[in-house]
């Protein structure tokens, strides 16, 4: 399929962060808001916002996120960054996304955490009446803080929980922080009934993909180091886990060194939920088209087998039954249309 026919196939995406993923526009509407200043061409602007150069590792890739941090300080930056997703991804036929972010990092001008949330839930239902796309947020909690900090973030996304919320994750520097490290703000989202994905398996750390299984995740962001445990296929499987792949972002972080080590072929071959996500849009330089278009290169990915990551992706997500019936029907219909 040529980018055009990608680009017009329907899609989901559960794996999207706000911070990493906001148009060139939409920062500079930002940095003007808050009167901080930008390069004047795109190609420097890309140049604080995008990975281009080759990194050493993950590590390197969240400096990326330094430069936007400060843009994000108000009810209305909030709201508007969300809105700004999800405009590009209904360009894209994106029908259902949930995008994250970390309410702790936009504490700076006095906001509070629940002012942060509430305030991305109204560009995402914004987004979604201008473009006829579904959403929910995911408030992550980030690796690096202490645990109450992070319980403290999803105390805060409780009340909107089926109100604009789907659930939690865990982001930031996993090579330091592993899934015990995490247990107390965990054992909390999980009493309170919080959905949970945890991104794991993103620094040659296979280990933390079935800890953090075994600590209540339905769904692991990345999953990578797969590829230096195969055995752990079975237990992913067994516990119907799906997993968030974010391929260029593995690439760039050196998750992978080189492609032939992705563990695609284990995922195909022991029919693994997965479904396919940008990571970040703008940090990674990416879209979810692209995604596709990369799947289809390196591994020959059929229109078949795009419906049946979406169709993982639709019965992953952390949205209303009624509306995972109506997507899959969807999807359905529409694949089929190709063929
Ligand atoms: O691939 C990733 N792995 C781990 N952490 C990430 C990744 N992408 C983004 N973030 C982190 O999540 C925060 C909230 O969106 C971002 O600020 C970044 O620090
Ligand atoms: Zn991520």
């Amino acid at each position: 399929m040529d980018l055009k026919t990608l680009q017009a196939l329907p899609k989901v995406e559960l794996h999207c962060h706000l911070d990493g993923s906001l148009s060139l526009k939409a920062i500079r509407q930002l940095a003007k808001m808050a009167q901080i200043p930008v390069p004047e061409s795109d190609q420097a602007l890309a140049q604080l916002t995008q990975v281009q150069e080759p990194i050493a590792n993950l590590g390197e890739y969240l400096e990326k996120f330094d430069f936007v941090a400060p843009l994000l300080q108000t009810k209305a930056a909030l709201k508007l960054a969300a809105f700004d997703v999800l405009e590009q991804a209904a360009a894209e036929n994106v029908q259902y996304i949930e995008i994250r972010f970390a309410p702790a990092f936009s504490l700076d001008q006095g906001l509070s955490l629940g002012e942060t949330i509430a305030a991305v839930i109204d560009g995402l239902k914004q987004g979604e009446a201008a473009f006829g796309i579904h959403s929910n947020l995911l408030v992550c909690g980030m690796r690096q803080l202490d645990n109450a900090a992070n319980i403290a973030a999803f105390k805060a996304a409780v009340p909107y929980l089926h109100q604009g919320l789907g659930g939690v994750d865990f982001a930031g520097n996993e090579a330091d922080f592993p899934p015990a490290d995490l247990k107390p703000a965990i054992a909390y989202a999980r009493t309170q009934g919080l959905p949970l994905t945890l991104h794991a398996g993103e620094c040659h750390c296979a280990h933390n993909i079935y800890e953090s299984i075994h600590l209540g995740a339905t769904r692991i962001g990345h999953g990578t180091a797969l590829y230096e445990q195969p055995d752990l296929a079975a237990y992913i499987k067994a516990h119907h886990a799906c997993l968030e792949l974010c391929l260029t972002s593995n690439l760039q972080t050196k998750a992978v060194t080189n492609i032939a080590d992705y563990p695609y072929d284990l995922i195909r071959q022991n029919q693994l939920q997965a479904c396919i996500n940008t990571d970040n849009r703008t940090v990674s330089n990416t879209t979810l088209t692209k995604e596709y278009a990369l799947f289809q290169k390196y591994f020959q990915t059929s229109a078949a087998t795009f419906l049946q990551f979406n169709l993982d992706g639709i019965a992953a997500a952390f949205c209303a039954p009624a509306l995972k019936a109506q997507l899959t029907r969807q999807f359905k219909a529409a694949y089929q249309a190709l063929s």
